[in-house]
């Protein structure tokens, strides 16, 4: 399976180089770490705590990489970029030609910008593998996790499990799934109920279980939980909020992605989470106060630093 990863950070070079294993894998990422993997190869580090991948790496895998994702070629496009630059990757992959193309990012809508602007079949997918980019032609897993992959719109595919088994073929932990909707929804009441809070409170995810977060992060999660029903995709209150205060609890000590992204100065992924959830519920006529200010909280945020 010739596969290309548009967006060689570090989800993407960690699954890149894992495909790299097996496959022909094209690495499309930036300048300094494209020269390094071409110069030296891509090196997979053991990031996790307990030693998980100790045995499997380091290792060195030699994927092609190059800047430039237009006009490539291949059965599958994997696409691992922040989510406010999916649009710029679905216009450089409609210059190419893929049998599919699977999204693993974060977030809500991603699927969709991409299957507006391809031709071909677009695949949801989920990634729970964590992956830290250390330096240039260095990737290292933080966390053995799994991907979970189907038909964006919910239902069985030919497609994805094909997909699937290639992923499995490769030693990626892989779920064929027919509840993508439902999965990307539940996903996304969790980081509804994280993400927003331990940025703005700079707090390990384990804070909103406890007063005063846990109430704003329960609400934020509530809220979310009722757009996917008025959206058609059935997630119950209870699940959402047993999901959120689950992954908090298993996460505590940890700094939620976009509590990074504020740390490090980036832009976060607010508009694809929270954002999202605000957009939805304004076509429905719902109010999500919460999600909304913590939305405007986090852009406000961005202003601030010059992001947007
Ligand atoms: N890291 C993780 O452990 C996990 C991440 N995710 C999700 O996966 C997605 C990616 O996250 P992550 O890997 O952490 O993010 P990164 O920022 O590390 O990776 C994205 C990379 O793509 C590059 N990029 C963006 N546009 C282009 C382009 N047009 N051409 C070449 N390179 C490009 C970025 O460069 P630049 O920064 O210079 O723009 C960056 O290096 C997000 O949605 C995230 O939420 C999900 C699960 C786990
Ligand atoms: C599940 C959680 C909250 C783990 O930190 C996450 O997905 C993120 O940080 O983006």
């Amino acid at each position: 399976m010739e596969t290309l990863v548009f967006g060689a950070g570090s989800l993407g070079s960690l699954v890149g180089g894992l495909l790299a294993r097996e496959y022909d894998v094209t690495l499309v990422g930036r300048e300094d770490h494209v020269t390094a993997v071409r110069e030296s190869g891509l090196r997979l580090e053991d990031g996790t705590d307990d030693g998980a991948l100790e045995g499997e790496t380091p290792t060195t895998t030699r994927p092609t990489a190059t800047t430039d994702g237009r006009n490539q070629e291949a059965d599958l496009a994997i696409v691992a970029v922040k989510a406010f630059d999916t649009q710029a990757a679905a216009d450089a992959l409609a210059t190419g030609s893929f049998d599919a193309v699977l999204s693993l990012q974060n977030g809500l809508g991603n699927e969709e910008q991409l299957a507006n602007r391809l031709d071909v079949p677009v695949l949801a997918g989920t990634a729970t593998y964590g992956a830290l980019l250390r330096g240039p032609g260095r990737v290292a897993c933080t966390g053995v996790g799994e991907i979970t992959l189907g038909a964006r719109e919910g239902g069985e595919s030919a497609l994805a499990d094909r997909i699937g088994r290639a992923l499995t073929a490769a030693g990626l932990e892989t779920t064929v799934a027919t509840d993508m909707p439902r999965r990307l929804w539940e996903k996304a009441a969790v980081n509804a109920g994280i993400n927003a809070i331990t940025a703005l409170t700079a707090t390990e995810n384990g804070a909103v279980l406890e007063a005063p977060a846990n109430d704003v992060a329960r609400a934020a999660t509530r809220e979310t939980a009722r757009v996917a029903r008025a959206c058609d995709v059935r997630v119950p209150n209870r699940e959402a909020l047993a999901a959120m205060e689950r992954v908090a609890e298993h996460t505590a000590a940890n700094t939620s992605s976009m509590r990074q992204d504020v740390l490090a100065g980036r832009r976060t992924e607010i508009d694809a989470i929270n954002g999202y959830i605000v957009d939805r519920a304004g076509e429905r006529g719902l109010e999500v106060p919460t999600n909304r200010t913590l939305t405007a909280l986090v852009r406000a945020w961005e202003r601030g630093q010059g992001l947007r």
